[in-house]
């Protein structure tokens, strides 16, 4: 666990904080702009001061302003992957990963130097100048230059929000293996939704400098009083699933949720991987019978469990499939001519190219390179 208790005063900014993060897998700090996000991670490394501030990793106290305890942040041991990748210019991608590894923590033995190299691919970039590489390598090699360190804990800030959406392509799986082959754990901001569903396993949402809510990111997505915060054009649930079967006549496959099954564009994974899916509210619709003669695979049997009106033409509808959450964005106007209303029993439709096809097969990464399917 890190615990982080401070009270930020900037002259244009006051939050009492008082965090509490899992230190397993990757933790998402997700909230909007401004509101201390990038401060939290500032303060877990050290970099803020005088702010009555408590910082303890796993009961080892870093920070104890009240007792004067102060650890300078090399010795926290922390890893940080910054927006832009702040690598040395006049070395090479080899260079920089040297210079971190020349300062790696005696008392840790891993990962080596060899196996950060391996996990991102950076053989080929080794002898490459900082220049001449692109942004997505770029940031591999920062991200590599943190790992070599060996750090107890790494700190990404928006490590892809500067590179356009093909490249966040590539570079996602090189963080998805890093979650799930390094036992490290990482506190990740973003603003992105997607990165969210696909990278973390538990998220704290961040406002006002405060944590408003926390908790596996399926949970929270589920939540409709989290709608504003989340986004309500970008709500969704996450679906986790075992892979059933795979149609190659088709390209589709097949996945178990709850006693029902959710037909999707191809994803190779075997059957028996449980794969974890995000459906947006929006590509949601709902029928009060089951429905003939549509191009639409998915009907999921549902029941309503409640319905957010929300001000304008749009209600959320919160369904449950067989004990998973599921949401619909509909106008308000359906909701009022099909006579919705909690306990009832509808169809879920769900069009399968809706489906986010980027995914985590066994709730875990597939190999970099896989296309994204
Ligand atoms: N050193 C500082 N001095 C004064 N104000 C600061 C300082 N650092 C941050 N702030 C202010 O504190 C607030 C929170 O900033 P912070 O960067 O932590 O937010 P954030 O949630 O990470 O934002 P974003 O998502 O836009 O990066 C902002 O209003 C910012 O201007």
């Amino acid at each position: 666990m890190l615990t982080l208790r401070s009270a930020i005063r900037f002259p244009e900014f006051s939050a009492e904080v008082d965090v509490t993060a899992p230190l397993s897998g990757i933790t998402g700090l997700f909230g909007p702009s401004g509101h201390g996000k990038t401060t939290l991670l500032r303060l877990a490394a050290g970099l803020e001061r005088g702010m009555e501030t408590y910082v303890d990793l796993n009961g080892e106290i870093w920070q104890d302003d009240a007792k004067g305890i102060f650890v300078p942040p090399h010795k926290r041991r922390i890893g940080f992957v910054f927006q832009d990748s702040r690598l040395f210019p006049h070395l090479t991608a080899g260079g920089n990963l040297d210079y971190a590894a020349r300062r790696a923590s005696p008392d840790r033995l891993a990962p080596t130097r060899e196996h950060v190299v391996d996990m991102l691919d950076l053989g080929p970039l080794l002898h490459r100048r900082v220049q001449d590489l692109s942004g997505g390598e770029t940031q591999r090699v920062a991200i590599g230059r943190a790992l070599v360190s060996r750090p107890r804990l790494l700190l990404m800030d928006e490590p892809l929000s500067a590179l356009d959406l093909r490249r966040k392509m590539e570079i996602l799986p090189y963080i998805e293996r890093l979650r799930d082959e390094m036992d490290l754990p990482v506190l990740y901001v973003t603003h992105s939704i997607d990165e969210l569903s696909r990278l973390a396993d538990h998220v704290l949402l961040i406002r006002d400098g405060a944590v408003a809510a926390q908790g596996p990111v399926p949970e929270i997505m589920q939540r409709m009083d989290l709608g504003p915060m989340m986004g309500r054009f970008e709500a969704g649930v996450i679906l986790e699933g075992p892979v059933v079967s795979q149609d190659p006549d088709f390209a589709m496959t097949d996945l178990a949720i709850g006693k029902q099954i959710l037909r999707m564009p191809n994803i190779e994974a075997d059957p028996g991987t449980v794969v974890r899916v995000r459906i947006r509210a929006r590509d949601v619709s709902i029928a009060t019978r089951e429905p003939a003669g549509l191009s639409i695979r998915n009907a999921l049997r549902a029941r309503i469990s409640e319905i957010f009106v929300e001000e304008g033409a749009f209600a959320e509808v919160l369904m449950d499939v067989d004990g998973t959450g599921l949401r619909a964005r509909i106008t308000r106007e359906s909701v009022s001519q099909l006579e919705l209303k909690p306990g009832m029993d509808v169809y879920a439709l769900i069009k399968s190219s809706a489906v986010d096809r980027r995914l985590i097969p066994g709730g875990r990464a597939g190999r970099p390179g896989t296309p994204d399917i």
